[in-house]
């Protein structure tokens, strides 16, 4: 997992015995797809954008998929489909207007390919290496909060690893997509540079007045004075982020629907853990808890069942996870 690399020495240029400074790098592998400076970047602040990556023909079948389901023409089989909290008990109407995110779309080819794009799994590699699993898969479609005033449409700042029973996190990236142009207006992504070096916090449901939407946890102690960095993209800008790595998103002053697709990849080298007496056990007791309405709660699943049997393999051999 860390390599070394032979900097020049900056005033001699030449790598010597005496000038070598090995440096060491923890969250990158050792490939030739990032730049030197791609690498630093990643390694000092836990995440990375790359421009353009994802073409918007693409997109525009993501999109046309996306329309699809929630017009309820296709049903993908396990399928999660989210209203938002506001809307939740409101009147059924099958539109996009009522879906604020669909999780797990593994089994559905038009989307999924998305995590099979080479020029997405190109970068990947960089931070799990060759064996590649899709681990969890989503597309947002972020409400305006405009109408409601609620604010339900925020994401809390929260580290990914929380709803991760899977180590050695540093194996773990997410790979998020702009489906249009994001920026503070819409509720970009919003993260805390660096903070994929610290640990995972404790997470609980922020304590908003207008309601926060089932499973959006965040961390409590959060420091105000922190500086928070607003990924404003283009359609088709990707970023890379660490699962530690503190983010959110604001929300969305817009009447539009603000879409993003994303998917977690890990090494399938990685391992599950048992996250009983973690800070993890209370996200555990709710999935599983979702999971028992599902299956009843007669038949025992646990956290490791539901995620071998929703990840898939997308390069490489698939070892451990
Ligand atoms: C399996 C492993 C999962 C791993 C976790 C994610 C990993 C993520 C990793 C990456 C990091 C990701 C970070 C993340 O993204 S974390 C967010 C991840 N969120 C989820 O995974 C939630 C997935 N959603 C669901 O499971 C369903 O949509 C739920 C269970 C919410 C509703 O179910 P269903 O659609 O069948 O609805 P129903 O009509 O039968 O209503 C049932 C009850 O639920 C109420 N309700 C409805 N909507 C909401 C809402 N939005 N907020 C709160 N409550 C809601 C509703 O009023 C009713 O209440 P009551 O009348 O009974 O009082
Ligand atoms: N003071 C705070 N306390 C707790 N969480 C916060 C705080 N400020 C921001 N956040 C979280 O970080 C996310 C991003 O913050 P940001 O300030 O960018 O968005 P916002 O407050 O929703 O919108 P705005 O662009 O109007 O500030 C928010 O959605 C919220 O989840
Ligand atoms: O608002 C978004 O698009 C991303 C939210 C997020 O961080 C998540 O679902 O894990
Ligand atoms: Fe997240
Ligand atoms: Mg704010």
């Amino acid at each position: 997992m860390r390599c070394y690399v032979n900097i020049p020495h900056p005033i001699s240029g030449t790598i010597s015995s005496a000038s070598f400074h090995p440096q060491q790098f923890q969250y990158t592998l050792d490939n030739n797809v990032l730049t030197l400076e791609q690498r630093k970047f990643y390694e000092e602040n836990g995440f990375l954008v790359i421009k353009n990556l994802v073409p918007d023909a693409d997109i525009q079948r993501f999109r046309n998929e996306f329309e699809k389901i929630c017009r309820k023409e296709v049903k993908p089989l396990g399928l999660t489909v989210m209203r938002d909290v506001a809307i939740s008990k409101s009147e059924y109407a099958p539109s996009e207007k009522m879906i604020t995110k669909v999780q797990d779309f593994q089994e559905d080819k038009e989307l999924f390919r998305y995590c099979t794009l080479p020029e997405i799994l190109k970068y990947v590699e960089c931070f799990t290496g060759p064996n590649i699993m899709a681990m969890h898969t989503m597309l947002i479609n972020k409400p305006p909060d405009s109408g409601n005033c609620k604010k339900t449409s925020r994401h809390p700042l929260h580290q990914d690893l929380h709803y991760f029973p899977f180590r050695p996190s540093d194996l773990i990236v997410c790979a998020w997509t702009a489906m249009e142009h994001i920026n503070r207006n819409n509720g970009c992504l919003v993260v805390l540079p660096g903070t994929h070096k610290g640990s995972l916090k404790p997470h609980d449901y922020p304590k908003w007045e207008g309601g926060v939407n089932k499973m959006f946890h965040g961390i409590q102690d959060y420091e105000e004075n922190k500086a928070r960095v607003h990924l404003v993209m283009e359609k088709g800008d990707t970023v890379f982020f660490h699962p530690l790595l503190i983010h959110g998103s604001g929300q969305n002053k817009t009447q539009g629907f603000r879409k993003a697709i994303s998917c977690h990849f890990a090494s399938a080298d990685c391992h599950y853990i048992d996250v009983k007496g973690t800070s993890q056990e209370n996200i555990e007791k709710e999935v599983v808890g979702i999971a028992h309405k599902f299956f009843g709660a007669e038949n025992s699943v646990d956290l490791k069942d539901i995620w071998m049997f929703r990840a898939r393999l997308v390069k490489g051999e698939r070892t451990n996870l």
